[in-house]
């Protein structure tokens, strides 16, 4: 038997998948086709899912795992911070350690456990890396411009500024009044960049932050491959990065922030390195269930989800508990 977990971070929701488990792991198209479909909220496992994580053997010294992203739709993720920090937790209980790296797409990055937030919320620290704002590295393409930090861009909006950067997965980031975030703007325009378009040829997840004070924000987020998510660990980063920049009177660097999202909240600090950023991000890292299935069951092309069994766990409900009290 095989076994899937169902995580959250922040109520991005995701199946966990160690292919080191099987004897003959899921080939990509396997793993995108199983992506597919059990995250479909209507078909899918247990009312679907953002996304699918994948963690397999790292052959980098000094890493505990390797993780791989793919989104609902099937397209590849370089990045994902909510997600992140699930593997993280998985592979700290594997191996029983504290501090650790994950291999993921483009760098490897830091995973350190943090004490628990309450009685079964665990909590997990992942850095977010590398940071650029070059066109090339988003991509983004006839804006005018190289680079786009903190401006005015008509083609996207009137009166809003934007910024435009890849942790290293691609973001547009706008600091945005209250009226704007209800508005449905952000689902315009996260939907017209995720199609065929002129200015990310790749599409872009958009997060729209509003201050609520200091120290705190509140995020919003339509993701690439998804659409509307509860939270986005890397949108939740990006636009902490995008805030501590364009207000440097409030010393931001360095500073400990909560992230609010509709799914609960995250702590992030935004580090200044020699030349670039980085960024920690600090949250939940949530098992709702464990869910056993055969090895080749797991290699059908047409996933019928009947015989997985599945056990519910009590973490979520820890979750919302804890939130409900610690989150005003
Ligand atoms: N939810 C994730 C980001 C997942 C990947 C994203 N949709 C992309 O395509 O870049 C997070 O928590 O960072």
């Amino acid at each position: 038997m095989v076994q899937l977990q169902k995580v959250h971070g922040s109520q991005n929701q995701f199946f966990l998948l160690d292919q080191t488990q099987l004897k003959a792991p899921l080939t990509k198209e396997e793993l995108v086709n199983l992506a597919q479909q059990i995250t479909k909220r209507d078909t899918g496992l247990l009312n679907g899912a953002d996304g699918l994580l994948v963690v397999s053997k790292s052959h980098h010294p000094q890493v505990l795992g390797k993780m791989q992203v793919i989104n609902a739709d099937g397209s590849f993720a370089s990045m994902c911070g909510n997600g992140l920090r699930t593997v993280g937790r998985y592979l700290a209980q594997k191996y029983h350690k504290e501090t650790f790296k994950v291999e993921t797409m483009q760098s490897d990055l830091r995973v350190s456990c943090k004490p628990d937030w309450a009685q079964d919320v665990k909590a997990v620290s992942v850095e977010i890396s590398p940071v650029s704002f070059q066109a090339n590295d988003l991509p983004f393409t006839n804006l005018g411009a190289t680079q786009l930090i903190n401006q005015n861009v008509p083609e996207f909006a009137p009166n809003l500024k934007f910024s435009a950067v890849a942790v290293p997965n691609p973001h547009l980031i706008s600091l945005v009044p209250n009226n704007i975030l209800q508005s449905n703007l952000l689902e315009k325009l996260g939907t017209r960049l995720n199609q065929k378009n002129p200015y990310f040829p790749d599409g872009v997840n958009v997060s729209f932050a509003q201050v609520l004070n200091a120290h705190h924000l509140f995020v919003r987020t339509f993701e690439r491959g998804v659409g509307f998510t509860n939270a986005c660990g890397t949108g939740m980063s990006a636009a902490s990065l995008v805030y501590a920049l364009t207000y440097p009177q409030e010393h931001l660097f360095g500073q400990l922030l909560t992230i609010s999202n509709p799914g609960g909240f995250v702590q992030t600090k935004v580090h200044r390195t020699a030349h670039s950023y980085w960024i920690e991000l600090i949250g939940n890292a949530t098992i709702t269930h464990y869910i056993d299935v055969t090895e080749s069951e797991l290699h059908e092309k047409q996933l019928g989800f009947s015989n997985f069994k599945i056990t519910s766990t009590t973490e979520n409900e820890a979750y919302q508990k804890f939130m409900a009290t610690h989150h005003k």
